[in-house]
């Protein structure tokens, strides 16, 4: 098991957000995650990423029990082994898009050379290359999103979180983007976790959740035929 959450709980005040979320994520799986506005959906992402921490429950990753590890070991691990792809792809406006997909690698400390490499066939896999000494402002909104896939990937995450990753991009180029996370799937095992609210978005998934009153009221899982 790559992932499991045990009974998170989460408030904002005297709001329950998550009142006793279970889930547990396979290796190579790809999980969307539904839910009403408002329903807690970022909020359980940020927690599964590690962004945040709950209030109570347990998060084990790759069967290491996250509240039992150093701040250091924490960051080691969310550098290392996670990935995050938002709404608004936050590129850093200043850089190109081989310099922004190259950043988690140079924070990391790997090589300059080699995460430039790094960045360059990812951006080449995505089919973007061609883009690669923009800054963000001039690219499409879809080729800005496959850059920050591209740099979610660089230190080659074991999990990809995405928040919302097509809610800013027209329906084709949305279908595309969710294609492209079943390929990267395929290609490099990588699991993901999808919040978004489109459902024939959603039905791409192997396996979904619904979040309703904080907790997973309803959870589907693909028929192969
Ligand atoms: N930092 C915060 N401080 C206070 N309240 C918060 C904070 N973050 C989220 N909330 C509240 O928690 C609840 C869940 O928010 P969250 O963003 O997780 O929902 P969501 O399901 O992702 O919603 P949406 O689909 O609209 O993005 C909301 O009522 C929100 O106002």
């Amino acid at each position: 098991m790559l992932l499991e959450a045990i009974d998170i709980h989460k408030s904002y005040g005297n709001v329950q957000v998550l009142r006793g979320v279970n889930l547990q994520l396979q290796e190579a799986e790809v999980l969307s995650v539904m839910g009403a506005s408002g329903a807690g959906k970022s909020t359980l992402l940020h927690i599964l990423g590690t962004l945040d921490t709950p209030d109570r429950g347990q998060l084990i990753f790759e069967g290491t029990p996250l509240h039992a590890v150093s701040a250091k070991q924490l960051n080691k691990i969310r550098n290392q082994a996670l990935g995050f792809v938002f709404q608004f792809h936050n590129l850093l406006p200043e850089f190109t898009a081989l310099e922004n997909a190259a950043m988690p690698a140079l924070i990391q400390g790997i090589d300059k050379a080699e995460a430039y490499e790094r960045a360059a066939c990812l951006l080449e896999y995505l089919g973007v290359a061609h883009r690669a000494k923009h800054e963000p402002g001039r690219l499409s909104g879809g080729e800005a999103q496959r850059v920050a896939v591209a740099r979610a990937l660089v230190n080659h995450p074991r999990l990809v979180l995405a928040d919302e990753p097509s809610g800013n991009l027209d329906e084709a180029n949305a279908i595309h983007l969710h294609e492209l996370f079943l390929k990267l799937r395929e290609d490099f095992r990588t699991a993901f976790i999808i919040v978004t609210h489109h459902k024939e978005l959603a039905k791409m998934a192997d396996r979904g959740v619904w979040l309703n009153e904080g907790v997973i009221a309803e959870e589907w899982q693909r028929r192969f035929v």
